[in-house]
C-alpha cells in the first residue's frame, strides 16, 4: 500500500466499525484486501487477520464468494451492484464502489453487502449524456423501497425500532439535528404502519404564525366567523393516517395546552364548535431542540412532553455516522447524474474532503453539495471553507446559471438573498427560530416562509 493509499484506508477504517451487521470491507486496485469488518469474516467462516492476507479473486477461487463484485467495479470503473451467494448459502446483495485518482484509475474499492432474498444482478450504467434531465423524477436510493440510506450502525437500528413500532399507534418523538432525516423517518413509520394508505400530514409548527395556530390545526365552524364555509383543521385532515408536527418546540404554550388536552381526550373541537370530534390520527413529533431543557426552564409543557415523548428516536449527526455520510454521497450523486443528464464520479480527492467536513447541516447540506459537484464538476476551495456559505453561495450561482439566458427575476434573486441571510442568522442562534426572528426583526412565522420561498424559487 502506498502512502496516499494508506491515509485514504485509514479514513475508511473509520468506516468500519467492527460491529456493522453488513459485511464492508475495503481493497487497492487489485482487490488485496486492506480493511474489513469483523462481520465480513464471520460470513465466510475465517478470522479477520486472515481474511486481511488475502486478495477477493483467492476468495472466489477457494468458493467463499460465488463471484467477485469489487474486480467487477475495477474492470468497469464504476459502481457496480450484484448478488452474491457465499459459501455459508446467503444470497447477498453486494454493491463496490471504486475511488479513482486525478487519473480516473483505482485507487481504493469500497464494498458493501446486505443479505438479500432474491437472484437478480444489476449494474448499475450511468445515465447517457443526452437523457433529458428528470429533476425530481429519480428515486434515491433503488435498492429500497423507503430510498433511505441506512448503512451505519445507527441508522440500521433506528430502521429496525421503526420496523418493530410502526404497527402500533404509540406516539414517536424523533430528535435530531437540522436536516439529520426526521421528516424521512417519521414517512418511513408511516409507510409501514397499517395507515399507509392514510394521508401523512406534514406540519411545520414554526411557520404558523402564532395567532393561526388553533384555526390551522382544528379548523372552524361555518357560523363561527358569519361565513358559509367550515374548515377542517389539519388534525381532522390526518383522520386515518399520521400527523407529523415537526418543530414541536416552537408550538406557543397556550397551544401546547390545547394540544395535550386534544391528545389526551382524543377529540378536538373546532373553532365555534361545541361538538367533540374524534381524532383518529396518529401523531408523530420532532425537533431539533433540547426538549428536556426547554421542560426545565418552562418553555415546554412537562405534561405534553411526556404524552408525546413515548417512543424516542435519536437520529445522531451525520458527521458521526460515516458509513452513512459515503452511503448518502453515492446515492445523491446517482440522483444528481441521473436528474441533470450528467456522469459525475467522485474522485479520490474530492471524497476525501466529503469524509472531512462536519457536515453542520447534515444530510441536506450534503445533498445541496453533491448538486453543485455534479452540475459544476468541482467546487471552488474557497468555497469550501464553511459549509453554511458554501450552500449559500450555490444558491445564487444555481439561480443565476439556471436563468442564464433567460429574464430572472429581480423578486426572486431577492428571495434567495434573503433566504441566505434567515439561515445564516439561524445557524447563529442555532436553529432556534424564535432567536432567529427576534434579532432579524420579523415574525417567526416569517423566518419559515422566505425559507420556504427560497426553495420554490430554486425548484427544491
Ligand atoms: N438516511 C437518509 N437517506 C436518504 N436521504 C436522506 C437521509 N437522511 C436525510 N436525507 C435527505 O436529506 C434531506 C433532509 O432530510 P429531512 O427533511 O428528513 O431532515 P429533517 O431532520 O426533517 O430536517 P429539518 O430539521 O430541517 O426539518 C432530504 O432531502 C432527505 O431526503
Amino acid at each position: 500500500m502506498n502512502r496516499s493509499q494508506d491515509g485514504l484506508a485509514n479514513e475508511y477504517a473509520g468506516l468500519i466499525d467492527g460491529q456493522s451487521p453488513g459485511t464492508l470491507f475495503v481493497t487497492d486496485a487489485r482487490g488485496n484486501i486492506l480493511i474489513s469488518n469483523e462481520f465480513t469474516a464471520l460470513t465466510i467462516g475465517i478470522p479477520l487477520e486472515e481474511l486481511l492476507k488475502y486478495n477477493v479473486q483467492d476468495l472466489v477461487k477457494a468458493g467463499y464468494y460465488s463471484d467477485s463484485v469489487t474486480m467487477k467495479a475495477i474492470g468497469a470503473k464504476k459502481k457496480v451492484s450484484m448478488v452474491i451467494r457465499t459459501v455459508q448459502g446467503f444470497n447477498v446483495m453486494s454493491t463496490a464502489t471504486p475511488i479513482l485518482n486525478q487519473d480516473g484509475e483505482v485507487q481504493l474499492v469500497v464494498t458493501s453487502s446486505n443479505s438479500y432474498p432474491g437472484e437478480a444482478v444489476r449494474e448499475e450504467t450511468p445515465p447517457s449524456p443526452n437523457a433529458k434531465p428528470r429533476r425530481g423524477a429519480v428515486r434515491l436510493d433503488p435498492d429500497t423501497a423507503s430510498g433511505i440510506i441506512a448503512e451505519s450502525l445507527a441508522m440500521k437500528q433506528i430502521i429496525q425500532v421503526c420496523n418493530q413500532i410502526a404497527s402500533y399507534d404509540s406516539k414517536v418523538l424523533i430528535l435530531g439535528e437540522s436536516g439529520t432525516g426526521k421528516e424521512i423517518i417519521a414517512k418511513y413509520i408511516h409507510r409501514k404502519s397499517a395507515r399507509w394508505n392514510g394521508p401523512f400530514i406534514p406540519v411545520n409548527c414554526a411557520a404558523i404564525p402564532v395567532d393561526s395556530f388553533e384555526y390551522e390545526l382544528f379548523g372552524r365552524e361555518p357560523q363561527a366567523t358569519g361565513r358559509a364555509d367550515g374548515k377542517k383543521g389539519l388534525v381532522e385532515l390526518a383522520a386515518g393516517g399520521v400527523l407529523f408536527l415537526d418543530e414541536i418546540a416552537e408550538m406557543p404554550l397556550d397551544m401546547q395546552a390545547k394540544l395535550l388536552h386534544v391528545l389526551e381526550s382524543s377529540e378536538l373541537r373546532r373553532i365555534g364548535g361545541t361538538e367533540p370530534i374524534p381524532v383518529h390520527c396518529r401523531v408523530v413529533c420532532a425537533t431539533n431542540r433540547d426538549l428536556w431543557s426547554m421542560v426545565q426552564q418552562g418553555q415546554f409543557r412537562e405534561d405534553l412532553y411526556y404524552r408525546i415523548n413515548v417512543i424516542p428516536i435519536h437520529i445522531p449527526p451525520l458527521r458521526s455516522r460515516k458509513p452513512d455520510l459515503v452511503g448518502l454521497t453515492s446515492s445523491f450523486i446517482a440522483h444528481f447524474n441521473a436528474a441533470y443528464g450528467k456522469r459525475y464520479m467522485l474522485g479520490a480527492d474530492e471524497f476525501q474532503r466529503i469524509l472531512d467536513q462536519p457536515w453542520h447541516g447534515n444530510a441536506r447540506e450534503l445533498r445541496n453539495y453533491i448538486e453543485r459537484l455534479v452540475i459544476t464538476g468541482s467546487v471552488q476551495s474557497d468555497e469550501r471553507s464553511g459549509e453554511e456559505g458554501l450552500n449559500d453561495a450555490f444558491a445564487l450561482d444555481h439561480f443565476i446559471s439556471r436563468n442564464r439566458g433567460r429574464t430572472g427575476s429581480l423578486k426572486d434573486f431577492a428571495a434567495i438573498a434573503e433566504g441566505r441571510y434567515i439561515k445564516q442568522m439561524l445557524a447563529e442562534c442555532g436553529g432556534n427560530a424564535a432567536e432567529a426572528a427576534k434579532r432579524l426583526g420579523v415574525d417567526r412565522s416569517v423566518v419559515y416562509r422566505k425559507l420556504k420561498k427560497m426553495e420554490e424559487v430554486l425548484g427544491d
